[in-house]
């Protein structure tokens, strides 16, 4: 399977399915960095990012912002001073869609 930062994202829609626990603990077994949180009964993965000050931070939190915009696919974005925290999920089906990994993945790229 090609690497997931090169994957792209499908439209999402209501009755897309979630990713099994299986492919779960395969595709995270790909994203070592990131946890798998739950949240209001909702599957989200989560990862902090540490910069040397705000700016660093603000700057990432926009490519981050645009990559969101790039693959329609948008996560929940915490800015603070040297840290981002970026959790990704997907509201249509409230919970993880392969879309989260491969957007996960793209995150990771903006390094
Ligand atoms: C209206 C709905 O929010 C849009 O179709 C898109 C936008 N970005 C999205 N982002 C995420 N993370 N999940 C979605 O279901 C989603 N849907």
């Amino acid at each position: 399977m090609s690497e997931l930062s090169t994957q792209q994202c499908e439209a999402c829609h209501v009755d897309a399915p979630k990713v099994s626990e299986e492919e779960l603990h395969q595709l995270m077994s790909q994203l070592p960095d990131w946890v798998p949180e739950v949240r209001d009964g909702i599957m989200m993965l989560e990862r902090v990012y540490k910069f040397k000050n705000y700016k660093l931070a603000w700057a990432f939190a926009n490519k981050v912002s645009e990559l969101a915009e790039e693959e329609f696919h948008h996560p929940a974005i915490l800015l603070e001073w040297g840290k981002v925290t970026v959790t990704w999920w997907t509201h249509a089906i409230k919970g993880l869609h392969k879309n989260d990994f491969i957007c996960a993945a793209k995150t990771d790229q903006l390094l």
